[in-house]
Order: structure tokens, then sequence, then C-alpha cells
């Protein structure tokens, strides 16, 4: 536990460095070796966590210590539950994923392809290949975003990634490290796509 809890807060500090965790925005969390899970209190700014700010949970979710888990803790146990090697996940905030999910309203999912960065993603040996990123529709029941999104992710081909409309980006690894390659590869192809629409808009092709 006491390595998780480093590392969740070291994570906070640089999503939040990012510009990726606003105004207490974000959770993350990290498998156990006792079969619980580490996970940020709900309502703390994750870029100045401190290691009180990170709590244990079972696999039901329930508090191990008193504390109050993130009101997304349901989506991060869903994950380690389809995924037994999962072993992080991270939910960012940033301005791109939200902007691009809601310039599409009516998009299933987003498509990636071509981008060399693509080979950042578990499994991507080349640029040649398309990843489609999906997009679900947020709300303030994580079931009904559980039920949405879980039999998506279980599809062949599904990456290790999903996006809520409106809300932010969910991304997982067998480890913190990989969890974090995941964010970051999607976040800045998200901002590359971004950057491309505005260029086409601004010459008019
Ligand atoms: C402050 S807006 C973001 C929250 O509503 C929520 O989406 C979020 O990501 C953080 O919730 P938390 O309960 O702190 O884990
Ligand atoms: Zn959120």
């Amino acid at each position: 536990m006491l390595d998780a809890r480093a590392a969740i807060v070291t994570v906070g500090r640089w999503l939040d460095g990012k510009g990726w965790a606003p105004a207490t925005s974000g959770n993350y969390s990290m498998r156990l070796d006792n079969g619980n899970f580490a996970v940020t209190v709900s309502g703390r700014h994750k870029g100045r966590l401190t290691e009180n700010d990170i709590m244990s949970v079972d696999a039901d979710g329930r508090s191990l210590d008193g504390k109050k888990p993130s009101a997304e803790t349901a989506l991060h146990l869903a994950l380690y539950s389809s995924f037994p090697d999962v072993g992080a996940v991270l939910h960012s905030h940033s301005p791109a994923a939200v902007g691009l999910t809601r310039a599409f309203p009516g998009a299933y999912g987003y498509l990636l392809a071509g981008h060399e960065m693509l080979k950042a993603l578990p499994g991507v040996t080349t640029h040649e290949t398309e990843v489609t990123i999906p997009i679900v529709d947020n709300s303030q029941d994580m079931a009904e975003i559980e039920a949405a999104i879980t039999p998506r992710l279980l599809a062949a081909g599904a990456p290790p990634a999903y996006l809520i409309r409106g809300h932010g980006l969910y991304g997982w690894g067998r480890d913190m490290v990989e969890a974090e390659r995941v964010i970051e590869a999607i976040e800045w192809m998200i901002a590359a796509e971004l950057a491309e629409m505005g260029f086409r808009e601004g010459s008019g092709r």
C-alpha cells in the first residue's frame, strides 16, 4: 500500500501539471497484492494529494478505512474485474478530450489512424493501423456508464481506454507506468487531431 500511495500522489502531480486534473477532477487507483484496491479519496485536488488522500476499498467498493472513495470507484472496479491483468487505472479531465466528445455529439467512438503515437499503446507495432476509442454518454449513475461501456471494452481489438462525453478519459495498464503511457498517448493524439481540424478550418481545406 505504501508504494501505491506514493505512485498515486506522483501521478496526480504529473496529471495536474499537464492541465488534465483541474478543480479536484480525475481519480486514480491501483490493484493491491491483498485483493483490495488503493484509490483517491473523493473531492481532493489531485495535484496536491498527500498519502492521506489515498485510501483502500475492497472489490465491492466498500471503504476499508472510513474515508469516502472517489465517486467513480465503481468504474475503476469494473475494469479490474473485467481485466485481471490490469494493475492501475487513471481518469483525466483534459479540455481536449472533453472538447472532442462535445464536438461530435452523436459519435459512438473516435477513430485514431495513422499516428506514430499509436505504438505507445500495448500490442501496437505500426502506425499503419487504426484504433477506435469508445465514447459513452455521461451519467451521474456509475452503473449506467459501466453497463454501457463494459461490453464494448470486452470486444476484440478494444483499446485500454474510453471517453465519457463531456467528462473525460479513462485509461489503464498492467502497472502505473503503462497506464500513464496510455493516457499520455491518447491525450496527445486527441490534441493533435484537434490541431489538425483547426488547421483545416483555417485553410478552408
Ligand atoms: C469536480 S468535477 C469532477 C468530478 O465530478 C468527477 O468527475 C471526478 O473526476 C472526480 O471525482 P472524485 O469523487 O474526486 O473522484
Ligand atoms: Zn471524472
